[in-house]
């Protein structure tokens, strides 16, 4: 029987404080992946780590804000189909809300950064599992 490829594991942030709905969006910088697409910060889960770890050590390595992880919530999730090509492992995007932080926002990896209300977040060209996550924000 044909097996589906191993899911690759992501975990983003919404960040932004409860009631204002405002987000901090990162621009992915040129020569990566979806270079120029607007995403939900964060990154791959390394083998170990809970979301909510992979969560705070990705956030302070690409931007320096301190998030506390007794303060996320489970947001949602989307995930890719499997490629029929064994190579490409299909992507599940956990997405974890996050109310509270400490720091100040600093492009440590590259990249833009910018506080989006959920209308500017809708124009932002995203990569396709972000735009399906910023969709259910809106019902
Ligand atoms: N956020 C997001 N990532 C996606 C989507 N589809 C998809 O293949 N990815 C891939 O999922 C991975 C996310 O991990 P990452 O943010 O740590 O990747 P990166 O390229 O910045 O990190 P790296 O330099 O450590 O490889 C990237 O390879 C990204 O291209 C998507 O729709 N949204």
């Amino acid at each position: 029987m044909k097996r589906n490829p191993t899911y690759l594991p992501v975990v983003a942030a919404a960040i932004g404080p409860d009631g204002e709905g405002r987000w901090l969006m990162h621009r992915r910088p040129a020569g990566k992946a979806h270079a120029g697409l607007w995403e939900f910060p964060g990154g791959k889960i390394e083998p170990g780590e809970s979301p909510r770890e992979a969560l705070v050590r990705e956030i302070a390595e690409e931007c320096g804000l301190r998030l506390d992880p007794g303060a996320m919530r489970e947001r949602g999730f989307a995930a890719d189909h499997p490629d029929t090509r064994q190579d490409v492992r299909p992507i599940l995007l956990l997405l974890l809300h996050c109310a509270v932080w400490d720091g100040e926002v600093r492009s440590l990896e590259g990249g833009e950064w910018r506080w989006c209300s959920l209308a500017e977040i809708s124009q932002l060209p995203k990569p396709p599992l972000d735009a399906r996550l910023a969709a259910s924000f809106s019902g």
